[in-house]
């Protein structure tokens, strides 16, 4: 009897090796069976469930799998990479690059009066590539950008920002977007 929540099927793999094998006769394949599906999400594993199917699939509420965050990054003399498009040599201490993303994070009050986009901010600020798209980062998941970041990012709720958030990149605020 199978746990609740689960249904036995029969892998396309052996379905296509059976006719195989039925036109084929002489030929026996040792392949794998059965694989066990989760009713509830669709996912399917090889290995047959101990128990209950997760209604709620594999992130067992450790928050979202994959994020979409925009941001925007004031590099400083310590950056791992003190260039970008906005200037070409990057002198500016970490002291003042804090108070310029401060003085930014005021003008994201500027948002909250609808004066100004996170977008528009970012485009014009940013010193990463990702400026010219209006500081959007696209979806990632965990593992791909560097731990502060991701952590701040993974941490939002959608539409929140983030206070500043120090990497070795230099100093940067997250919108998270989806
Ligand atoms: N989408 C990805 N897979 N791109 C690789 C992410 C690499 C990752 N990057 C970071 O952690 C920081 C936080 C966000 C941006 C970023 C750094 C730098 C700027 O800092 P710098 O490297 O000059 O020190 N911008 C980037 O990487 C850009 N490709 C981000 C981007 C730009 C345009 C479109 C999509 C993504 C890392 N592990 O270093």
């Amino acid at each position: 009897e199978l746990p609740a929540g689960w249904e036995k099927r029969l892998s396309r793999s052996t379905v296509s090796a059976l006719i195989f094998t039925f036109l084929k006769i002489h030929d026996v394949i040792l392949i794998r069976q059965h694989y066990y599906l989760n009713v509830y999400t669709k996912e399917s594993q090889w290995d047959r469930p101990d128990k209950p199917a997760d209604p709620s699939g594999n992130n067992k509420g450790d928050g979202p799998e994959e994020v979409q965050c925009s941001h925007l990054l004031v590099k400083h003399s310590g950056s791992r990479r003190p260039s970008s498009w906005r200037e070409e040599n990057i002198t500016r201490s970490k002291e003042e690059a804090l108070e310029l993303i401060k003085c930014r994070t005021s003008i994201i009050l500027l948002i909250v009066s609808g004066k100004a986009t996170f977008a528009d901010l970012a485009s014009k600020y940013s010193d990463c590539s990702s400026a010219k798209r209006g500081g959007d980062l696209g979806p990632f998941s965990r593992g791909t950008m560097q731990k502060p970041f991701e952590q701040a990012a993974f941490a939002l709720k959608v539409g929140e920002l983030s206070s500043p958030v120090h990497t070795d990149s230099g100093i940067h605020i997250i919108q998270r977007t989806a």
